[in-house]
């Protein structure tokens, strides 16, 4: 009878202790410093507990993996529920609400009532309006979304289609979708789960139009959740991931509701039908900028659980030989893997840093702009455009890099790498799809180029591009500078300088050829793309070398964290070492140093590699991974994962009894 059995060993992985026994410092010291202090740790962790101590949240991984859509939508929503009632019952703070998403990482059908449609109505009501309709979503009696997408226009805010238009007679907004391209589509939460949607729409009054602005608009009963009266909403179909949420589309024939369903603090329409802006034009964009920041939050989470998933699993798979002698070493031993798996993990500390000094400048621009002062929007707009692309784009990037460094065992949904690649990678698209926010930002820095160029003092991030080039000299000068940050940094300012002074320059000269600066400027749109990358890696790089400098801790801490910040900026210049070369930031001996150093640190990080994604400690049921679970014994957990299969619920399959007896019979019959 044979031993093997699907059972899990209740210790560790020996070649995991051994790793966590090497580690050069103190793990729980690295994980305050992740969550902001010993006391969010503790609160993180008894939030755990009482989310994890419910069966339901280890069910709901079964369905996941193995539900159909509708059941695993149906579980997600239960999830959903749990957790608002949970919210409602411990009366958790916002910060305590969004520590629970990342717990479960964020997979609810009924997000976008949280993610978007509160935030939106913080940011666009009045405050009576507040009074109202947020009262009323915060205690859950309305579940809402945020509609704006639609099937012809997601970019293109101007050249949305759906209509609000104000009749006076009866002091209500008609909405209505003119157009098959009108039909809002992709709006999560909205096919099945919300009764509310904040839908936005051009406002027409008297026939002249008014732009985009919000309105709320009931789309169900709230007795039995039928479709109300002019309403057509519904699923849009499967997702490459992401699929427990029920993104929709929704279609208005003549739907009225009243004046004051349009949130109005940015701007008005009066009972007679006066229209009056208050603020900036673009405040009514201030959702998607929020949703921007924390898009960077969520790329550091996709990286550091690839990277905790990578790790773990590169310690105790072993495989092939190094030493002819030795038994098979771990993989996590080839200088080929380290080289697959350590840029995840420090770009997992690169857009921790980068993520925490942006939330921190939008916390403080948005305070600013409460009180009426506008002026750090522009700022805040291109420089969270910016790092949105660069961090989602790099993120989804890398983990697809970690799910082939698992082999095989990385393509199985187990693994829980292919689900978070596929989860995350619509990062790249929502909230403004990335190229088209990299062209934001480029933008913005060429408007500043032009200012330097004219004698302004630039302040904020662009504020380098005051900066006169002929006083820049390389500042690595020997092998020994290649680890020095603030050099590093250096390096890449004056990258990002050249490539925006060089795209600033093309764009002036075509347009002082006589083409008109559309033609100027699409001429010139990948350049302007580099740029804007060229940029938001300088900032990326800048807050990491800040991050770290400003860090009160430990000797070895801040050791092991500046190797991974050297290494992330070294291996940077690597990967783009055209860009560099080009831009002549750096020399053939300055990028032959970087690159020697770049392959030296990851034998240095090498010993640390488990104790730093440790760091991050993922419940195993957030990180949901049988190759990347804490104790390491991933050969059990995937044996174990195979009991839940339905596939495996019967001896024989009825597929057998249905197609393939008869055939074999029929074959064995023939005499052919
Ligand atoms: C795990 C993972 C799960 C991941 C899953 C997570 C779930 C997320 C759910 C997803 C929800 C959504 O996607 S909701 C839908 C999101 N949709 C979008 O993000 C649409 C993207 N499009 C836009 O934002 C805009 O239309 C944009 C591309 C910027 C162009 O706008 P316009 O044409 O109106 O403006 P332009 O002419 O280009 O620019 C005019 C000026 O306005 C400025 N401007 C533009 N936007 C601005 C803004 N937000 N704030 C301030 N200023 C702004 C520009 O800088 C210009 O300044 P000057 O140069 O000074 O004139
Ligand atoms: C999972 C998911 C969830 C979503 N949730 C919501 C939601 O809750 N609410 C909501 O309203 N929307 C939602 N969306 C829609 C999302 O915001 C849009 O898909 C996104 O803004 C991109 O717009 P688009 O689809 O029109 O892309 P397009 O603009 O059609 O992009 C297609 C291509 O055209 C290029 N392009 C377009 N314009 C330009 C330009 N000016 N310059 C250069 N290139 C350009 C792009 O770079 C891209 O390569 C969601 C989308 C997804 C995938």
């Amino acid at each position: 009878m044979s031993e093997i059995t699907s059972s899990i060993p209740l210790q560790i992985n020996p070649d995991l202790q051994e790793e966590r026994d090497k580690a050069s410092f103190n793990v729980t010291e690295l994980t305050h410093i992740i969550y902001g202090g010993i006391e969010k740790t503790k609160k993180r962790k008894r939030l755990e507990k009482l989310l994890f101590s419910d069966p339901f949240f280890q069910e709901y991984q079964n369905v996941r993996a193995f539900g159909s859509r509708s059941e695993y939508y149906a579980a997600s929503v239960k999830k959903s529920t749990k957790i608002f009632k949970l919210r409602r019952q411990h009366k958790w703070t916002d910060e305590e609400y969004e520590t629970v998403l990342d717990i479960c990482h964020d997979d609810l059908a009924l997000t976008l009532h949280h993610t978007m449609f509160i935030p939106a109505l913080e940011r666009l009501a009045t405050e009576d309006q507040k009074s109202k309709w947020l009262t009323l979503a915060k205690q859950y009696k309305i579940i809402g979304t945020y509609a704006q997408t639609e099937l012809g226009h997601g970019t293109y805010l101007q050249g949305l289609e759906t209509t609000a238009t104000y009749d006076p007679q009866t002091r209500e907004f008609v909405m209505n979708t003119p157009t098959l391209s009108a039909m809002k589509w992709w709006p999560g939460s909205l096919g099945k789960s919300s009764n509310h949607a904040l839908v936005l729409a051009t406002l027409i009054i008297s026939g002249k139009k008014y732009g985009m602005h919000p309105f709320l608009v009931q789309l169900r009963s709230m007795d039995d959740h039928k479709v109300l009266p002019g309403v057509r909403v519904g699923d849009i179909g499967a997702k490459m991931g992401g699929n427990s949420v029920d993104n929709g589309y929704l279609i208005l024939d003549n739907v009225r509701i009243p004046r004051n369903n349009m949130l109005m603090k940015n701007a008005q329409v009066s009972p007679d039908g006066k229209f009056v802006t208050r603020g900036p034009s673009k405040a009514n964009y201030a959702t998607m900028m929020l949703i921007r920041v924390q898009i960077c939050t969520m790329a550091y989470q996709v990286v550091s659980s690839g990277a905790t998933i990578g790790i773990r699993y590169s310690a105790v798979r072993r495989q092939s030989k190094l030493d002819p002698q030795d038994r098979e070493p771990k993989i996590l031993e080839y200088q080929t893997q380290q080289y697959k798996i350590f840029p995840g993990l420090a770009m997992s500390y690169a857009f921790l840093f980068a993520s925490r000094s942006l939330t921190r400048k939008y916390e403080e621009a948005f305070a600013e702009i409460q009180r009426g002062d506008f002026k750090s929007l522009p700022e805040l707009h291109c420089l969270s455009s910016g790092l949105k692309s660069f961090c989602s784009e790099h993120s989804v990037r890398q983990v697809e890099i970690i799910r082939q460094s698992c082999g095989g065992h990385g393509y199985l949904n187990a693994a829980g790498l292919g689900m978070l690649v596929n989860a995350a990678a619509p990062m790249i698209t929502v909230e403004g799809e990335n190229t088209v926010m990299y062209l934001q930002l480029a933008r913005y820095i060429l408007k500043r180029f032009a200012g330097a160029m004219s004698g302004q003092q630039l302040d904020g991030s662009t504020s380098y591009l005051s900066m006169d080039p002929a006083t820049y000299v390389c500042p690595v000068m020997s092998e020994t500078d290649c680890r020095n940050l603030t050099a590093l940094c250096d390096i890449y300012r004056y990258r990002s300088y050249m490539t925006v002074c060089r795209v600033a320059r093309q764009v002036q000269h075509d347009m002082e050829s006589d083409m008109p600066q559309h033609v100027a400027i699409n001429k010139n749109l990948v350049d302007l793309v580099r740029a804007a990358k060229a940029h938001s890696y300088y900032i990326v790089v800048k807050d990491f070398v800040e991050g770290v400098d400003a860090l009160v801790a430990s000797a070895p801490v801040i050791k092991v964290l500046r190797t991974l910040c050297c290494f992330y900026a070294a291996h940077g210049i690597a990967e783009y070492s055209g860009d560099f070369l080009e831009s002549e930031a750096v020399g053939l001996h300055q990028l032959k140093w970087i690159k020697n150093l770049q392959v030296s640190l990851l034998g240095e990080i090498r010993p640390d590699a488990v104790a730093l994604v440790d760091a991050f400690d993922y419940h195993d049921i957030t990180l949901s991974s049988a190759l990347g679970c804490y104790d390491g014994n991933a050969y059990e957990r995937l044996f174990k994962s195979t009991e839940n299969d339905p596939m495996n619920k019967e001896e024989v399959h009825p597929s057998y009894y249905q197609y393939l007896k008869p055939f074999m019979e029929e074959m064995n019959k023939s005499k052919l």
